[in-house]
């Protein structure tokens, strides 16, 4: 049966009005919503070579390639005689979404930059999508590191890397398209050491695979885990950033963990970063660039053409020098990827995990962020000085502009520069961080103050980043980790081991483990942890530092008091600071006066209003020592302001119940285990209900109740100062619905 070519003009692109169909014709015809397309893309694309149509004129040859929904053949193309790969997409096998793959194998057509992978032509052949393009003899970044950089890549090939896969999101971004998939298995490289950006969205709905696989949730931005108010652009640049945090160490920072845990790490801590201790090899330029890009709040990150002016880039070589430095001496592309698959298949049958080293190494990294950095303040204060002001100065860049080189008038109205006060103040907090505290209770440099409007609108992890049902997943999660550990308290004090060889060490019962139990005395802050150390440090607890911590770690999620809308009902009326229009042209794409976009991208909002919530007001909650009355009372009587938008109050007050719910299990179980631990008695009461705590009979119960009393305050004052924030936010609200009508 003769193949059957979607690869049609622009001119001849219809949508149809489809009766019942096959998947082969569904296939074809959604190649036709060719939603993409325009005159600039599609005229370069009439210019191009004619690859044939045909599976018959193609000769297939070893297999170069594999991903979650597709295999790549080296291939040649017989008519050519040119030598081709070939992405060979199963749609029967992986009940993909069939339009998303071929109006985007549609695209890779009409793509016109050098450093994005476009693809000759595509066409169905059974139950099969061919999709092909030019062959990439390096094979993926991926690939050459697990092959002969384990430890990745030295700097100059970084940036050199990067630079290129930097023009080709810039491209992307420009021509209205996110990737979705950056990371340094979609980035290729060709024979002469040419980069491109590969596997343009091909692969199928991200969210699809999240249960299959964390190599895409690895690196996506908390924006894209949230879903509450869609992304937009900019979740590229996040994932640029993990992505050079892979080039640099040969992972991604948690390639190691369960997907699960990925979207909790990256929901709730810090984002990752160079360490500065460990890191040392690499510049303060390579470390500000990366953190530029993992800023938590998306109109905080730069456009992928504003980081092409980091001095980081400065050092970029030559393709040449790349082909000289990574290619050199590689076997061929077939070779190497068939030895990594034996490799791998061979660790998996052995049931060998992946180095627990790296998963500890990926979680400090994690948890440290950039706390470990030392900027040199006097050549900050100089660089900064050089920035000249503009009256949007300060509103949407995470991190200073210093890094960043201004060519032009033009390049300093589209990338808004940061003010020279903004500037220092950024990098004066993130000094201070260093300079404050080594170990994880640091702020995201996002979260840093740069005035007292970002002081009130920082992200709140909390709150900002997670709804309702995330953070039910979260208790979840963080009581069967807390039984888990609870558990594994028995066994270490009735004489067993606490884990077996096998069993995986850090797991989210370590987070819980650092949040609220690992505290002995002799712990130092530099050292990591892991959840083996609950054993044997809890007897020696002190607890005054362990509530002091958690009450830190606790204050530095919520001091920042970003509070977003979550609720269900009406999620484009509120959006995030960080959703911005996805300009077609790319020039206004941070043009905050342009009209809030709201667009649709398959199962994700791409949103573009913003709201900010600076204004402050004096409205109290009264206190309570008891948890109890607190989390019984109704949202109205909370404040007469939530009368004014009841869903949005109701929304607010259930994640307020919801942490002090997780709260209040958490100390419980925390509390039982000590006592455990205490009389030795492993089969010691550990039930949670607050109602079924033991009875402070003995002197260190009594400090325990004590203790538990403290934190309990504390949280009581974390609501009022929560509760707090609801009434400015609910104030701004009012505020821009005013200003909104009178527009
Ligand atoms: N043009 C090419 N030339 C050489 N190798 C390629 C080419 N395209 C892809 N590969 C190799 O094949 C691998 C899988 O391809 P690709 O990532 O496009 O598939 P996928 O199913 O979309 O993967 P995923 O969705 O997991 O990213 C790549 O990581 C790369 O190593």
């Amino acid at each position: 049966m003769p193949a059957l070519a979607i690869e049609l003009a622009p001119q001849a692109a219809v949508a149809l009005s489809p009766p019942p169909l096959s998947s082969r014709e569904k296939v074809e015809r959604a190649a036709f919503s060719s939603v993409y397309l325009t005159d600039e893309l599609a005229k370069a694309a009439m210019e191009r070579k004619k690859y044939p149509i045909r599976a018959e004129e193609y000769e297939l040859y070893e297999m170069v390639g594999q991903g979650a929904s597709a295999v790549v053949q080296r291939a040649l193309c017989v008519p050519l005689n040119e030598i081709v790969a070939i992405k060979i997409l199963d749609f029967e096998r992986h009940g993909s979404d069939l339009s998303n793959i071929s109006r985007e194998a549609q695209t890779m057509i009409l793509i016109d930059h050098p450093n994005v992978l476009n693809a000759h032509c595509s066409f169905v052949k059974d139950h099969t999508l061919w999709v092909v393009m030019p062959y990439m003899a390096g094979g993926s970044c991926l690939h050459i590191m697990k092959s002969a950089f384990p430890d990745g890549f030295e700097e100059s090939i970084i940036a050199t890397i990067l630079k290129e896969v930097l023009k080709g999101l810039d491209y992307l971004h420009h021509h209205g398209h996110i990737h979705r998939d950056v990371k340094a298995g979609n980035i290729l490289v060709d024979a002469k050491g040419g980069i491109k950006l590969g596997d343009f969205g091909v692969s199928a709905c991200l969210f699809d695979s999240v249960t299959e696989s964390n190599s895409s949730v690895a690196r996506m931005a908390p924006e894209v885990m949230e879903q509450l108010h869609g992304y937009d652009f900019k979740a590229d640049i996040w994932s640029f950033g993990i992505t050079a945090l892979e080039l640099a160490h040969g992972h991604a920072p948690f390639s190691k963990y369960p997907p699960m845990k990925v979207l909790l790490m990256t929901l709730q801590n810090a984002p990752p970063g160079l360490d500065y201790e460990s890191d040392k090899k690499f510049s303060r330029n390579f470390k500000h660039m990366i953190a530029s890009c993992l800023v938590k709040d998306p109109s905080k990150r730069p456009t992928a053409h504003k980081l092409l002016k980091h001095t980081f880039f400065k050092q970029a070589r030559s393709y040449d020098y790349v082909a000289r430095k990574i290619l050199e001496g590689l076997a061929a592309l077939g070779d190497r990827y068939q030895a990594l698959k034996e490799k791998e298949e061979s660790l998996l049958a052995q049931k060998k995990m992946p180095d627990g080293k790296k998963e500890e190494i990926s979680q400090n990294e994690y948890k440290r962020g950039i706390s470990g950095w030392n900027f040199d303040i006097e050549d900050l204060k100089a660089q900064a000085s050089l920035i000249t002001c503009n009256e949007d100065a300060g509103k949407d860049q995470g991190v200073s502009n210093s890094f960043f080189e201004c060519d032009n008038l033009q390049d300093r109205m589209s990338d808004r520069p940061y003010s020279r006060i903004c500037s220092f103040k950024e990098h004066t907090d993130i000094q201070n961080d260093g300079l404050q505290d080594k170990s994880s209770t640091v702020l995201p440099p996002d979260e840093t103050s740069c005035s007292q409007r970002n002081r009130s609108d920082g992200s709140d992890n909390e709150l900002k980043n997670m709804g309702a049902s995330d953070q039910q997943v979260v208790m979840q999660l963080q009581k069967t980790e807390m039984d888990n550990l609870t558990k594994n308290c028995e066994k270490g004090l009735n004489g067993r081991s606490v884990f077996s060889e096998g069993e995986k060490r850090v797991s989210i019962a370590s987070e819980i483990d650092e949040k609220n139990v690992n505290v002995s005395p002799t712990y130092s802050s530099e050292e990591p942890r892991t959840s083996t150390n609950c054993p044997i440090d809890v007897p020696s607890l002190s607890r005054g530092a362990s509530l002091k911590q958690q009450n830190q770690q606790q204050n530095n999620m919520n001091s920042n008091g970003e509070v977003s809308q979550t609720t269900n009902e009406s999620p484009a009326e509120i959006v995030p600071k960080g959703s911005k229009p996805m300009a077609p042209n790319g020039d206004d794409i941070d043009d905050k006066s342009k009209p809030p976009v709201v667009q649709q991208k398959g199962r994700f909002k791409v949103t573009s209003e913003s709201i900010d919530f600076d204004k402050p007001s004096s409205i109290g909650l009264q206190k309570s020592h008891s948890i109890q009355v607190i989390s019984q009372l109704q949202p109205q009587s909370l404040s007469p302001l939530a009368d004014s938008s009841p869903s949005y109050a109701n929304s607010f007050f259930q994640q307020l119940q919801l942490i002090l719910q997780s709260n209040i299990v958490q100390r419980d179980h925390i509390l039982s285990i000590m006592k455990q631990i205490s009389t030795g008695d492993p089969s010691a009461n550990r039930s949670v209900d607050g109602a079924s705590l033991p009875s402070p009979t003995t002197a260190s119960e009594k400090s325990l109740l004590e203790a538990a009393h403290e934190r309990e305050k504390e949280l009581l004052q974390e609501v009022s100062d929560l509760h707090w924030r609801l009434a400015c936010s609910q104030e701004e609200v009012q505020r821009l619905k005013a200003r909104n009508g009178q527009l």
